[in-house]
């Protein structure tokens, strides 16, 4: 068994994601069937010692028969009226789910803003952290109904890898209805089955195509928690729901995606998944060249404009002039001063601006 898989089945703190694939179906809705034996799973995993946090996706899938619908909302109003009927169904099952162990359930709904704001961070954490020790199992969803289009996580893979890396989990576990990654959506023919990812060479070729009626990200967005999953240290397991007991236990089921060896820092996996950046700095070929192949620091010379309202120690994008974003940073000036600054050498600048707009080691390439 591959190194990631013992560390998988090892860990002391798991997060668990379930997709709405894995649970919902469009005639039935939520099957409770398949809740308890995921229950089961976690409840055998939580026996053995590991706390896990489950993120569950599903409400809008629970929300749709209830209001007559039948089909996935598209637009944002009924999306959310679906997940506000939904979530309660979703929180109820699954606390019935683990009241066959006298289990407590807490609910906690985030959005990416909860994230992404420290103090609130700090709160969630809180949360998450005192549920655990009292023995409870944390179920966690995006907070659908205040969530605004620009708010959303996007999808609760995402979701899934922040929370593990909020919590200090050990390993990150994807149930989907798909049994783990192929080279092509093998819904739609003869595709081959992936079993390790331990670089992104590994993913040259691979086609990752969308989700089914109910999931959100389709494969893009579970190969995309998995790489902000493998920057924080965290390794993934993808396997189909229907094997839960087995990638609980011995994780000798699907596709296991090593964590990267150079794991980014606290603060720099902070500025590289930021919710949201508050702002860009415009910078011309030779910048580009001086931030993404050399790391040197921004200086006010290689920047062409500036866009949004960000003040100094805000996220900003990094934008080459073709658009492409190449990095983002922890910005050392607020806009109202970078305006009159750029485009100068730092030399014919006054003293007190001498720093560097952004700091090699506040800088991450994307
Ligand atoms: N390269 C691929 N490998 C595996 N599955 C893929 C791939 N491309 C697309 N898929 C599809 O992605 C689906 C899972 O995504 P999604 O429906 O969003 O699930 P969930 O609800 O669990 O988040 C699977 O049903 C599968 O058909
Ligand atoms: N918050 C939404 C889930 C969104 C989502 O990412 O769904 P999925 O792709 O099935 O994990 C819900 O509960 O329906």
């Amino acid at each position: 068994m591959s190194d990631t898989r013992e560390v998988i089945s090892d860990a002391r703190s798991v997060v668990v994601k379930i997709g709405s694939s894995a649970i919902t179906s469009l005639v039935g809705g939520l099957d409770r069937g398949r809740l308890d034996r995921l229950a089961d799973a976690i409840e055998s995993r939580m026996q053995a010692g590991s706390s896990v946090v489950v993120v569950s996706s599903g409400a809008v899938g629970a929300g749709l028969a209830p209001l007559g619908l039948t089909t996935r909302p598209r637009d944002l109003a009924t999306k959310q009226a679906a997940a506000s009927v939904g979530q309660l169904a979703l929180a109820h099952a699954w606390g019935t789910s683990f009241a066959r162990y006298d289990r407590a359930v807490g609910q906690v709904l985030l959005t990416a803003d909860d994230i992404a704001r420290r103090i609130q961070h700090r709160n969630a954490q809180r949360t998450l952290d005192r549920l655990r020790s009292l023995g409870a199992v944390p179920v966690v969803n995006e907070n659908d109904t205040v969530a605004t289009a620009e708010l959303r996580f996007g999808d609760n893979d995402r979701l899934a890898a922040l929370v593990a890396h909020l919590v200090g989990a050990e390993a990150l576990i994807l149930l989907s209805d798909v049994d783990g990654l192929y080279d092509g959506d093998p819904r739609k023919g003869a595709a081959h089955f992936i079993p390790e990812v331990t670089s992104p060479e590994d993913l040259d070729g691979v086609v990752a195509g969308s989700g089914g009626a109910l999931g959100t990200g389709g494969m893009a967005s579970k190969l995309s928690a998995a790489r902000l999953a493998a920057d924080s240290g965290v390794p993934v397991l993808l396997a189909a729901a229907s094997d839960a007991a087995r990638a609980l236990t011995t994780a000798d089921v699907g596709t296991a995606f090593s964590p990267r060896p150079d794991r980014l820092s606290a603060r720099l996996f902070w500025v590289r998944h930021a919710a949201d950046t508050h702002g860009a700095l415009h910078l011309d070929e030779g910048a580009v060249r001086a931030v993404v192949d050399r790391r040197r620091s921004l200086l006010p010379a290689g920047i062409t404009g500036t866009s949004g309202n960000f003040h100094a120690g805000d996220v900003v994008a990094l934008v080459a002039p073709d658009g492409r974003t190449v990095a983002r940073g922890v910005v050392a000036y607020d806009v109202t001063e970078l305006d009159f600054m750029i485009g100068f050498s730092t030399r014919s600048l006054p003293a007190d601006l001498h720093r560097p707009v952004v700091h090699a080691d506040d800088l991450v390439r994307i």
